[in-house]
């Protein structure tokens, strides 16, 4: 089985992606780590994001052992990436890598932004997960007061803003649901309560396919 998890920037697609693949015995994948380890790369040597040529050839040097890198997960490589993201090339470069850990037994999650619409349209469950932008700020904060770094939460809820702005109105793959995702609204849901919304919705979805 293969779920596709979508949604703006700080929804929780990541926690509820990791939490989904446990829960089913499934590999999980954040796509976007692979946007930001390009745009990491470029900016390590000294390059201009928009280079179409030069992250492309980041692109196809990538290294998954290195994607467990802290520095990927800084908001100044988030805003980069969204730059990156936007290349048509990149993403065709990046197309592949995915789709194979898709298609790899036992079964997959994937989240991102295009999961459901471009890299895996044949997905068996989609579920695109959504919060009040105010909400997903408050939470970054928190999470980064957690880990014992300053917060600006007015700046956060920009970068979040102006992310989505750009991951919704880029001509290649933007960031929209498919027409058969299951919109998951977590604004007022804790982790455990979106969990169980997600699961809730996958066996819908699995009891339904049974019933023919
Ligand atoms: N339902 C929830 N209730 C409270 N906090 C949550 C919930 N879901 C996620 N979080 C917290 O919100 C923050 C953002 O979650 P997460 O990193 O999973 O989002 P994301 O959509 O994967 O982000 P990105 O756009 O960077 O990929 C984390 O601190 C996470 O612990
Ligand atoms: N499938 C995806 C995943 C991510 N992106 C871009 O990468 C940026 C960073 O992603 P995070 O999920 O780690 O926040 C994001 O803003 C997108 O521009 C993408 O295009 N497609």
């Amino acid at each position: 089985m293969i779920i596709a998890i979508d949604g703006p920037a700080a929804s929780g697609k990541g926690t509820l992606g990791k939490r989904l693949a446990h829960h089913y015995g499934y590999r999980h994948l954040d796509t976007g780590v692979i946007y930001r380890a390009v745009a990491y790369g470029l900016m390590q040597a000294g390059q201009d994001l928009r280079d179409e040529a030069a992250a492309v050839a980041v692109a196809l040097e990538l290294d998954p052992e290195k994607f467990g890198n802290p520095a990927l997960k800084s908001h100044e490589i988030g805003h980069a990436a969204s730059v990156v993201s936007a290349i048509p090339r990149v993403r065709e470069v990046l197309l592949n890598f995915q789709r194979q850990f898709a298609a790899d037994p036992p079964g997959a999650v994937l989240d991102g932004r295009d999961i459901g619409t471009v890299i895996c349209p044949n997905a068996d469950v989609k579920i695109f997960v959504v919060a009040d932008p105010k909400v997903r700020a408050r939470r970054r904060t928190l999470e980064a007061q957690s880990r014992g770094e300053a917060a600006d939460e007015a700046a956060i809820l920009a970068d979040i803003l102006a992310r989505d702005e750009r991951d919704q109105n880029r001509p290649i793959a933007p960031l929209k649901p498919a027409p058969d995702a299951h919109l998951l609204d977590n604004s007022q849901l804790d982790i455990e309560g979106g969990v169980r919304a997600a699961i809730d919705i996958i066996e819908a979805v699995r009891a339904g396919r049974q019933r023919g």
